[in-house]
């Protein structure tokens, strides 16, 4: 365990790994021993130091390996197998207490296939079934034992049969009762084992580690270990100090009273004051538990707890004692897991990029790995700083993490498997491109940058790709590549000369010529391409410049309140700090940027070849959204989201990124997911498409039902959630 004696640990059980007989071939008893032994291991550094060695993904591969060979070899499945036990084992700094009855692990499905093959066995042995499904709480396992109503132990899983006395650390968790509330009409439970899930809320984690991390100490990988960490500490003093919270999900031994279902042990538990889980359902056939899963499949990462899959339990008690258990869990209960989002794999090296503001950030090189789906190679750090504070060192094992969208990230090092031969990130003094010395811009800065933005090749080459991006001209033909090869020909010295390409000149290129050296048809559509971009309106312009903070949104207060290139450049910094949607940051990066003269060179040649500098005021779109926001979510028919937002801003509103009590309209296209929730919560009005139209061209009043007056208060939306 990360905080406390690890020596004094106990060591596995004896005969764990014995000989398998003789009719066995001799590689598939050494390659049972030598999963059974790995498994083993893993086990010990997951439940009794809280310090996983191995990703579960990877730790529920080996179990897999070890029962496909047990299958094949039947011989190999002996009471000792880690496939028939029920992992874990408890730590001498705990006091060893058994188990009135014992606690089983759980049998798992990872497919919908699976579940199907384990709901049809279900229902061939005990008939038509109802299904309690409830979600999976990533956390540690715990039986509190109340004795006349009296909380009097709590222990850990164990070994199922053995767990460690926690009771004084359990005493310290908030909701759980130290005595229970009677029930009117329900005989008081004289003795009843009430079994629970202990977790550290993820909106907590990270500050601890933090704090641990300060502290000198070893950060937890993942906010299980630091339930566990937490939960098994030998000073009950400082569990008291983390934010644990547990909720109940069973009943073992109990005397003076019964049940006839789970759920309605649920109710039973509630009303004694136990924390109970608000988001399970009783369904009655297979095919709602798929949608069940698919739901929360959706909104994992909007529960308080991590969740690693579903728990789909037989509801009936009489079905549950007809299905019985096997030695280490009951065939009356199923855990479908998850997709693993998290892996281990090795950082190869950190290596540092220049961006487009010539930021240097470190970025890991890693062994590649699926996780979550996708193939993952690199990940960024961020910083110095950050390489720092996770304490990753280049050779590591690291614990790689990829939820939903997010983007990838390395969560820390697997400093158990050292070998001695990693070594630390040194930060690079000066650009790995151009040689330039790096410095921070300003003081007290957490990113080093490369000054030398005018010739620096990373800094011109991420400028000019982002000239094309579709935020900015949105030049189609000019990509990632092009950039590079219109570098490396010469065809453009910077973004400067991007408007003078001729088809002289683009010849010169590789990439945009034919083998008998004319133009290829990519090339001439660049040529197109950058004729209809020289039409783009002002902000995009503006965008195109990179100038620090400067994205759409600013880009487009500052073009729709000043209207031309000129009078932005002539501007004060107060009258550009006035613009609403502007302030004090962005208007002085904007001053500083057109005190550059290569800069103002780069508006003058542009300015000279053609494209708009100004903006015309539009009177054919009326204005009417002014003061109003609007959330656009789903996807819609007949507008991009680009295009939603432009009919938006267009008619003077403010398209937001997130749901608020500010908010006045949601916009629900396909397949809206929380921000639709989140409306519907907040009694936000949402509307579909056709009432999506309506607004634009009549405003508020036409889609608001006349006797939701008190609506929402008129005023700006104080989110940002435009650009993140
Ligand atoms: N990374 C490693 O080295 C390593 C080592 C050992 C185990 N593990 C991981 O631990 C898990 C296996 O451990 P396990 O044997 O405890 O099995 P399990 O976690 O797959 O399932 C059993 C447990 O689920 C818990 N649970 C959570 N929510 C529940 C609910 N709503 N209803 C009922 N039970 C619920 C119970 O406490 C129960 O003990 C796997 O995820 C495995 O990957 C990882
Ligand atoms: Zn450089």
């Amino acid at each position: 365990m990360a905080e406390s004696d690890v020596s004094a640990a106990q060591e596995l059980p004896e005969g764990g790994i014995t000989a398998a007989p003789a009719e066995i071939p001799e590689d598939a008893r050494h390659r049972w021993a030598d999963l059974a032994e790995q498994i083993q291991g893993h086990r010990f550094a997951y439940y009794v130091r809280d310090s996983p060695s191995i990703s579960d993904g990877e730790f529920d591969a080996l179990m897999k390996q070890l029962e496909e060979l047990e299958e094949q070899f039947p011989g190999l499945r002996t009471p000792e197998s880690p496939t028939q036990q029920v992992g874990g084992t408890w730590s001498t700094d705990f006091e060893p207490v058994d188990h009135l009855e014992r606690m089983l692990s759980l049998d798992n499905a990872f497919s919908v296939e699976e579940l199907r093959e384990w709901a049809a066995r279900v229902e061939r042995e005990a008939g038509p079934v109802g299904y309690l499904c409830e979600l999976k709480i990533d956390g540690l396992a715990v039986n509190l034992l109340y004795e006349d109503g009296r909380l009097v132990r709590a222990a850990t899983r164990g070994d199922g049969r053995t767990g460690e006395d926690v009771t004084l650390n359990v005493r310290t968790i908030r909701g759980v009762p130290h005595t229970l509330t009677t029930v009117e009409g329900v005989p008081f439970p004289q003795r009843v084992e009430v079994r629970g899930e202990v977790f550290f809320p993820i909106e907590a984690f990270a500050e601890l580690n933090a704090k641990l991390v300060e502290a000198g100490k070893a950060p937890f990988a993942n906010p299980r270990n630091a339930a566990a960490g937490s939960l098994r500490m030998k000073d009950p003093r400082v569990t008291a100090t983390r934010p644990l919270r547990m909720l109940v999900h069973g009943l073992g031994a109990r005397t003076g009273f019964d049940i006839t279902s789970q759920s309605q042990s649920y109710d039973l538990l509630k009303a004694w004051g136990l924390p109970t889980s608000s988001t399970y359902r009783v369904v009655g056939g297979v095919d709602e538990v798929v949608q069940f899963i698919e739901h929360f499949g959706e909104h994992r990462h909007d529960q308080i707890h991590e969740i690693d899959g579903v728990v789909v339990k037989v509801d009936a008690v009489a079905q549950q004692r007809r299905l019985g258990a096997t030695s280490r869990a009951p065939r009356w209960a199923i855990a479908f897991k998850y997709p693993p989002e998290e892996v281990t794999t090795k950082l190869l090296d950190i290596q540092v990029q220049i961006g487009r503001t010539g930021r240097a950030t470190p970025q890991g090189v890693m062994e590649p790995v699926t996780v979550a789906g996708s193939k993952v190679g690199y990940a960024t750090l961020h910083n110095a700083f950050e390489v720092k504070r996770k304490g990753v060192l280049i050779g590591d094992t690291v614990v790689l993490r990829k939820a939903g969208d997010v983007i990838p990230e390395i969560v820390g090092p697997v400093a158990e498997v050292r070998d001695g031969s990693e070594r630390e990130f040194v930060m690079p003094t000066h650009c790995p491109e151009c040689g330039t010395e790096l410095r921070y811009e300003k003081e007290g800065e957490k990113d080093i940058r490369c000054p030398n933005a005018r010739t620096c090749p990373a800094q011109l080459r991420e400028r000019l790709f982002h000239v094309a991006g579709r935020g900015a001209f949105d030049i189609e033909a000019l990509g990632w590549e092009a950039a590079i090869g219109l570098l490396q020909a010469g065809a453009v010295q910077n973004e400067g000369d991007l408007f003078d390409l001729t088809p002289e000149i683009l010849r010169t290129v590789p990439l945009y010529t034919r083998k008998d050296g004319e133009l290829s048809a990519n090339g001439r559509k660049l040529l197109d391409n950058l004729q209809k971009a020289k039409e783009q309106p002002l902000w995009r312009v503006l965008v195109a410049l990179s100038i620090r903070h400067v994205g759409p949104t600013a880009a487009r207060a500052l073009a729709q309140s000043l209207g031309s290139m000129e009078r932005i450049r002539a501007a004060s910094q107060e009258e550009l700090a006035a613009v609403d949607g502007c302030g004090p940051v962005i208007a002085e990066a904007v001053k500083e940027w057109f005190e550059v003269d290569w800069h103002a060179d780069v508006v003058r040649r542009w300015a000279e070849a053609g494209v708009r500098m100004a903006d015309e005021t539009d009177e054919s779109v009326p204005r009417t959204l002014e003061g109003i926001t609007v959330v656009v979510t789903g996807s819609l028919e007949t507008f991009s989201r680009d295009e939603a937002k432009e009919a938006i801003l267009s008619r003077g509103g403010k398209a937001s990124g997130s749901v608020s009590k500010k908010t006045h309209f949601v916009v629900a296209g396909e397949s809206a997911g929380t921000k639709y929730d989140k409306a519907i919560q907040l009694g936000v009005p949402v509307l579909d498409e056709a009432g999506f139209r309506l607004l634009l061209e009549q405003g508020p009043d036409a889609v608001t039902p006349a006797e939701s007056e008190e609506g929402h208060p008129g005023g700006g939306d104080g989110s940002v959630g435009e650009e993140k």
